[in-house]
């Protein structure tokens, strides 16, 4: 997409706002030069006599009408300016966030969240800078600058040459102070955000500090931070410091010219008194557009840049997506095929699925287990078409899922994923969203879950707040929480990856009834614990990548030394867990 291109809706759709403003502050920019005109007719009245005490009430006045203009046209400048660079802004975020919402899951391996946020943050910001001060200074610069400049000329041409001696060096300051204090404002920003991170980290794994003594170690990380940060914030300090007077000692040099050069003048009489004072108001007026023209540069720089860089977001078009002839799925049994399935996650990275085949026929009950790191997780997500294979197919009742409608497809198919991702919010919305539900219903999941007892021991039951990714859960309650989400909404493809592994064995047991109680679906589920997967019509045991070896659990007891070693050890284990429960 074209950076500009990004930009015309807003611009568009706030044009009259725009114009509005433009207008208003060209008016003041106007205003603002008409006073020292009356100022040097009052002036050169009161030196050759001519004014009279109703001349000066008549000047003052007018003084005082200009000066109301102004102040009403520069709240009007601000107001439709500066507000439609918030809306410009606003909108940039709105269509950034739902176009990221779009995005894939490859997309978002390979794009780390701070830089997403940072995008949504200070680039949004900096266009935002751009179209409402950028645009402001760019005006005052060129037109009050150029208007100021044309009136001193008008004055005297000599004298405004001199005058301009010290402008260019206001012009210089302003750029590099502004990039500097740029700079530093970012460095500042960062600063606050490694404190921030580190203190969120500290605090949401607060157990793990304690238990591991590492209380002195967060200490010492949260003190270097900290000194960093005073560092950064003393030295955006000193540069924003350094600004002001700059700007002082050049305009007072440009005004000791102009009180030496312009009393000469008028001691020689080339100009009037009211001139030279015309002339010492005009280079007041100058001193900020010398300051916007280094200012502006900087802004629509940055603004610039940012847009290019919130255009190759908005470029990005997810891999995962509807083909030109993708086809409608109203319904489905919940079959599905796979055929020599091979993937990676990354296109040069190494192979994590080689050559899958399965028929997994409608309303089957199949368990995926194997060591870690072997491949279950990728597998259930090529089946949830979270990520596209690189070759093979893979055929929901017999059709390849890209040629399906994905919003069509995510309505047959539910992944509840190995880390249950819970919400900050309320248990009822993290388990029935936020429209309405049927209570009954809702009950029914929650009992099925297994999460009646726990929902009892909260004083607030269902409209319990659970906190950010549900850190007041523990990790088996977000495990049922997740259990009773998909209960609710049960599909006709369930993909379950390793939904009991946070429970104990009985609690597993009830949960899995609980699935086993839904008909007509078919269930994928991975797990390391083979009594979760021991039932299963299929059982698949996946090795670096690899199907290596099927079958129900007779046979792969017989067939497959590793399935059968593995259960031996976690029957032991279970026996053993029931001896020791005993001697309690
Ligand atoms: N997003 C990713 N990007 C790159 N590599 C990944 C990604 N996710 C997983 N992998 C790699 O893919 C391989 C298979 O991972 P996967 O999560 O499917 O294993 P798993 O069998 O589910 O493991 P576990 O039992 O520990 O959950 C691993 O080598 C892993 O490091």
């Amino acid at each position: 997409m074209k950076p500009y291109a990004l930009l015309r809706p807003h611009i568009v759709e706030n044009r009259h706002l725009f114009l509005a403003g433009f207008l208003f502050l060209l008016m003041v920019n106007g205003l603002q030069l008409w006073i020292p005109r009356v100022v040097k007719h009052v002036v050169d009245g009161l030196s050759t006599g001519e004014a009279g005490h109703g001349d000066l009430l008549r000047y003052g006045l007018t003084v005082v009408v200009l000066a109301l203009f102004i102040a009403v046209f520069r709240y009007g400048w601000r107001h439709c300016l500066i507000g439609t660079s918030r809306k410009i802004e606003r909108g940039l975020r709105d269509r950034l966030y739902a176009h990221l919402l779009t995005l894939d899951a490859p997309f978002f391996d390979q794009n780390r969240t701070g830089d997403l946020m940072s995008r949504a943050t200070s680039d949004i910001m900096n266009v935002r800078m751009a179209t409402g001060m950028g645009i402001v200074a760019m005006t005052d610069a060129i037109l009050l600058g150029g208007a100021a400049v044309g009136f001193m000329l008008w004055i005297s041409g000599p004298l405004t040459l001199l005058a301009l001696i010290p402008m260019p060096f206001i012009v210089l300051t302003t750029r590099l102070m502004s990039t500097r204090m740029h700079k530093n404002y970012t460095a500042v920003q960062e600063g606050l955000g490694d404190m921030t991170e580190m203190v969120r980290e500290a605090f949401s794994g607060i157990r793990v500090v304690k238990v591991f003594g590492m209380g002195p170690l967060m200490d010492t990380r949260l003190r270097r931070l900290s000194d960093d940060y005073l560092a950064r914030r003393m030295s955006l300090a000193r540069t924003t410091g350094l600004m002001m007077p700059a700007m002082v000692l050049f305009t007072n040099l440009a005004l000791a010219i102009v009180v030496g050069a312009g009393g000469w003048m008028v001691i020689e009489g080339r100009i009037s008194t009211g001139d030279f004072v015309a002339f010492l108001s005009y280079l007041g007026l100058l001193t900020w557009p010398m300051m916007a023209l280094g200012w502006m540069t900087n802004l629509i720089q940055r603004g610039r840049a940012s847009l290019e860089r919130l255009a190759a977001v908005m470029g990005e078009a997810p891999r995962i997506r509807d083909a030109a002839d993708a086809r409608p799925l109203l319904s489905s049994e919940g079959g599905l095929v796979l055929k020599n399935v091979c993937f990676g996650f990354r296109r040069e990275g190494p192979e994590v699925l080689s050559d899958i085949s399965l028929v997994i026929p409608p309303g089957s009950r199949v368990g995926i287990t194997g060591p870690p790191g072997s491949g279950k997780t990728a597998l259930l997500q090529l089946m949830a078409r979270l990520y596209d294979p690189d070759s093979g197919q893979i055929l929901l009742d017999g059709r390849d899922v890209s040629s399906l409608r994905l919003e069509d497809l995510r309505r047959q198919i539910l992944f509840l994923p190995q880390e249950p991702w819970i919400f900050s919010g309320t248990l009822r919305d993290n388990i029935a969203g936020l429209g309405a539900v049927d209570e009954k219903k809702l009950g029914a999941a929650c009992r099925a879950a297994q999460l009646e007892e726990t929902l009892a021991s909260f004083p607030m039951g269902l409209e319990t707040l659970v906190g950010e990714r549900g850190v007041t859960l523990s990790g088996g309650q977000k495990q049922r929480v997740a259990l009773a989400r998909t209960l609710l909404n049960p599909a006709p493809l369930l993909l379950l990856d390793d939904p009991v592994s946070q429970v104990d064995t009985v609690t597993a047991g009830r949960m899995l009834e609980a699935l086993d109680s839904l008909e007509g679906n078919t269930r994928i589920l991975a797990s390391h614990r083979f009594s979760a997967i021991s039932h299963a019509d299929l059982i698949v045991v996946m090795e670096n990548g690899r199907i290596r070896a099927t079958g129900d659990h007779q046979r792969l007891m017989q067939s497959d030394d590793y399935y059968a070693k593995t259960w031996r050890i976690q029957a032991m284990e279970a026996a053993l867990m029931e001896d020791s429960h005993g001697d309690f």
